[in-house]
């Protein structure tokens, strides 16, 4: 069995690369970093350390990879022959990579029925199907057709903590031992071949919101709150017992949504909210605020995790309030290196907090959630 997986990143390779060579695939991973292509291509191997007393090493074996730069053609060859299409580049680069997966998927359907799933493995709502969009707009009527019959873009949920690396092989990842990958099985092809260690759910909705709305909602709260106090690192954060009563503040918050919205049992989710916490702190991973915090104009974005689980808490007459702080503080996030940190600056800076609000977040200014958020802003600022 073949995968082509876009991205040989942080969770590229130490989560999506390692479970799909473990159960029984040939990846053949997809970047713009010609240093990853030529590592992955010339050694067919990578190692992958679990972050945990033992310090396991797994070597991921059976790989390759090409470049989407200067191997549009050879990708495109790939996706029209492969068992299964993932990535992990970011949502907003999906719509780098959608030309060449129309260009491999017009390949296919021309002389193929061979069923093709195309799973987004990033941390949004609805990221395989942002894709499906962003790959329709580049097919005609005739590939579009056929591409109903035979590929499906399930969304999915995937869950495993895997900071930054610095290590002397560029190839080596270091993740935290705990991970969970949930694919919507409702929107498979029939018959379709599960993937070991992939989790298939009739309905995502609860899932993917329990996740985004408490692993990253609680993880850009810690990575804000802990740049206003200084932190550099998430375990430097989550160690001030002020900063995580906060943090739990916001995921009691979300979790008062989810339990009524989904039914979830109040008492089990408080359990995923410390299991959740404790993730946070593993001493044996190194997390930089700066990954955590990153791109802060997705992070305020309307459908992501602070504003829709404030939005859904006003709804339902709930507390929306440790869910404000952290937007006011998303608005105070600097990162010289980050492009939405630096363009969300500049545009408070130019249009001011209120209305910079307003663009990113799409709260009208006498929205209560919008007022909340400029209140905790002036307070932390
Ligand atoms: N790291 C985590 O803990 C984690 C966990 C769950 C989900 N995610 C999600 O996974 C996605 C990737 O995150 P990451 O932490 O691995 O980031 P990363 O920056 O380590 O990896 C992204 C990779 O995509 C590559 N890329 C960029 N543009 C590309 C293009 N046009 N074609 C092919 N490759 C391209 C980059 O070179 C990089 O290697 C994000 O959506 C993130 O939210 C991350
Ligand atoms: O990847 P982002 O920028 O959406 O969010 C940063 C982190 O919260 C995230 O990467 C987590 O480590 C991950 O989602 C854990 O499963």
């Amino acid at each position: 069995m073949k995968a082509v997986h876009f991205g040989a990143g942080n969770i590229g390779r130490g989560f999506i690369g390692l479970l799909l060579s473990q159960a029984g695939y040939e990846v053949c991973f997809v970047d713009v970093n010609e240093a990853f292509v030529s590592q992955l291509k010339e050694r067919g191997e990578y190692p992958v350390t679990l972050a945990s007393e033992g310090q396991e090493t797994v070597i991921v074996k059976k790989v390759t990879a090409l470049s989407s730069v200067t191997h549009a053609e050879e990708v495109a060859a790939a996706i029209a022959e492969a068992d299964l299409v993932t990535t992990a580049v970011g949502v907003s680069i999906l719509k780098h990579i959608a030309g060449v997966v129309a260009e491999g998927i017009k390949r296919r359907v021309a002389v193929s029925d061979k069923p093709l799933h195309v799973i987004a493995c990033e941390n949004a709502i609805g990221g395989s199907a942002q894709l499906k969009e962003l790959v329709y707009a580049q097919l005609d009527d005739t590939a579009r057709a056929k591409a109903d019959a035979s590929v499906a873009f399930p969304n999915a949920a995937v869950d495993r903590i895997v900071p930054l690396q610095q290590h002397e092989d560029i190839l080596k990842v270091v993740v935290e031992p705990f991970y969970e990958w949930v694919v919507d099985a409702s929107q498979m092809l029939p018959g379709y071949t599960p993937v070991e260690g992939v989790h298939y759910v009739e309905n995502l909705e609860p899932y993917i919101e329990r996740k985004l709305f408490t692993v990253n909602t609680g993880h850009c709260s810690a990575a804000y709150l802990g740049f206003l106090r200084g932190y550099e690192t998430i375990q430097q954060a989550m160690a001030d017992e002020n900063l995580t009563a906060l943090v739990r503040e916001v995921l009691e918050e979300t979790g008062a949504v989810l339990v009524q919205k989904h039914g979830f049992d109040s008492a089990e989710h408080s359990k995923y909210i410390d299991k959740i916490l404790e993730r946070f702190r593993n001493p044996a991973l190194t997390d930089e605020v700066s990954r955590v915090g990153r791109s802060p104009i997705r992070k305020l974005s309307p459908n992501d995790r602070l504003v829709s689980p404030a939005l859904q808490a006003y709804d339902r007459g709930l507390s929306y309030k440790a869910l404000t702080r952290s937007m006011a503080g998303a608005l105070l996030f600097q990162a010289a290196d980050d492009p939405e940190a630096v363009e969300l600056q500049a545009a408070v800076a130019e249009l001011g907090v209120e209305a910079a609000l307003t663009k990113y977040t799409g709260l009208a200014a006498d929205h209560a959630v919008h007022q909340s958020v400029m209140a905790e802003y002036a307070a932390l600022k």
